[in-house]
């Protein structure tokens, strides 16, 4: 049944949607942006959650989550310390993001709902999962019955040459079980204006966006013009990276999957390197600006002797170099195991002019194959220091098949909870927001904060201490 509220009692929810601020409550919010904060309130409708009437659910107390229900972004507290004691003063406390999950009352009306969803950048394992379970959920959760998919990325929202393509239940049963996105995916091709027009044009009112940092970006851009058109769209962003590079959630989906299948290379590696006369296996991961996924899989794999990532400097050449590292190895053990993030070591990379200048679609910088030049480096640093010794380099470069393939069981899991968050918060008139985990816990957090965020590897924090107990590689600081 459609409730019409009062303007008093949407004033009132909208100010605790962008207010945390009552006692024992954080006093930091995230200014999360909703509908109300630029349509006209007479103009809004709210109604009753349909979960109220799904023969699956039985909404009892607390099963609907309210506007002052948060999740904090800091659970670590020294509690002898100014800051342990919840300081006002320390920026880290206090800052809060709603808790995601279903709201009571609801802003758009099922029959009403027109939803778009897209897929932008690279692959990433469980795209298609998200897309099955937004399909779903739409669909069995709140009765929406116009699900569209946008096909190749932004540019599929004003193509000429190919439609939105219907969705509904039956037709993605089996996606969640595809590597890939089937809607298709692409870089480039962002134009602010054609999108946004055709947007209002296919009148969707929702707007599922799936992608990666430059993603989120150009969500925001969306986001913005949408307000500014002050029309009644709600836009979510959903994080989708291999590399895990996104900042504030807990890790991005499918990352998991890679790190299982990175894992494989780098046993191959192993047995290749172990089973040849002074043997190196060397494998490079994808990472462009961080290496999470050299990080974990050498960590989990216990075979690496050396793992280099994009936020680490290394040298080749001297004392307490690559070079005289790895002829130790393999004096010690006859074998050696190199890990390196595709993005390491680019500056020592010799570059053409025309390599400094080239950039993919998206403007992203191409970058050389770092695990090629270190096979050349290896190689003529053998010939020069052991002529006539047997040596090999066996190189394994997996990146596509990291990350085009389904989902794992874990990962498979987290895209729906991500994909049914995203819905709720939609429905529940929340916009220009990220849906995903923070300390475990689903929530929803401001695009522009998601599109800002970076997450480095911090080499001087405990987890990379620990890749060099595993590994004993050196730390390439040059005394
Ligand atoms: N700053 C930006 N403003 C608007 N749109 C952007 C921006 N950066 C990138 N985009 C658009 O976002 C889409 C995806 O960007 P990009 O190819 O960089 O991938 P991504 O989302 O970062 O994913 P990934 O790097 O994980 O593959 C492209 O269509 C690109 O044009
Ligand atoms: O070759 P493509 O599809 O442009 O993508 C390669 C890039 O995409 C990613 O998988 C995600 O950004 C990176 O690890 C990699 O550099
Ligand atoms: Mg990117």
């Amino acid at each position: 049944m459609a409730l019409s509220k009062s303007k008093r009692e949407v004033e009132e929810e909208a100010s605790n949607n962008n207010n945390l601020g009552t006692a024992g409550e954080p006093n930091r919010n995230t200014n999360m942006p909703h509908l109300t904060d630029y349509l006209q309130l007479e103009n809004l409708k709210t109604y009753t959650n349909p979960l109220d009437q799904n023969r699956f659910f039985h909404p009892s107390h607390g099963f609907y989550v309210s506007p002052s229900d948060v999740i904090l972004r800091q659970i670590v507290y020294d509690l002898s310390s100014a800051c342990g004691a919840f300081s006002d003063s320390d920026p880290r406390v206090h800052v809060a993001y709603h808790r995601a999950g279903p709201r009571k009352q609801i802003f758009f009306e099922p029959k009403n709902t027109r939803a778009a969803i897209v897929t932008c950048g690279g692959l990433c394992p469980g795209l298609n999962t998200v897309i099955r379970e937004l399909v779903v959920g739409l669909w069995e959760l709140y009765g929406v019955r116009q699900i569209l998919g946008i096909q190749a990325g932004y540019r599929g929202f004003y193509s000429t040459t190919r439609n939105p393509l219907v969705l509904n239940p039956k037709m993605v049963r089996g996606w969640h079980k595809l590597g890939g996105t089937v809607l298709e995916t692409s870089r480039g091709g962002f134009d602010l204006h054609q999108i946004v027009d055709a947007i209002q044009t296919n009148a969707f009112n929702q707007v599922y966006i799936i992608g990666g940092d430059g993603t989120m970006r150009g969500a925001v851009e969306i986001f913005d013009e949408i307000q500014r058109r002050k029309i009644n769209v709600g836009v979510v962003g959903i994080p989708k990276t291999v590399d895990n590079d996104v900042g504030i959630i807990d890790r991005s989906f499918g990352f998991q999957t890679a790190v299982e299948m990175a894992q494989q290379a780098i046993s191959a590696a192993h047995v290749e390197a172990e089973s040849a006369v002074n043997g190196i296996g060397l494998v490079k991961l994808m990472g462009r600006s961080t290496g999470h996924i050299a990080l974990h899989a050498t960590l989990s794999s216990r075979d690496v002797d050396c793992c280099l990532i994009p936020e680490m400097e290394f040298y080749l050449e001297g004392k307490g170099g690559l070079v005289e590292f790895l002829d130790n190895r393999l004096k010690e053990n006859g074998h050696a195991v190199l890990v390196v993030a595709e993005g390491a070591g680019q500056n020592m990379i010799p570059r053409t002019a025309a390599q400094t200048e080239e950039r993919d679609e998206s403007g992203n910088l191409v970058f050389l194959d770092v695990g090629s030049w270190l096979k050349t480096e290896l190689k003529k640093w053998w010939a020069r220091d052991h002529p006539g010794e047997l040596f090999t380099v066996k190189y394994i470069d997996p990146t596509y098949m990291i990350r085009a393939v389904p989902a794992n069981a874990t990962d498979n899991l987290y895209c729906t909870l991500l994909a049914h968050s995203a819905i709720h918060g939609v429905m529940a008139g929340y916009t220009g927001f990220v849906s995903g985990p923070i300390n475990g816990n689903y929530a929803y957090i401001p695009l522009e904060d998601v599109a800002q965020a970076t997450n480095a590897v911090n080499t001087k924090d405990h987890k990379w201490a620990w890749v060099r107990t595993v590994t004993n590689q050196p730390d390439f600081v040059k005394s």
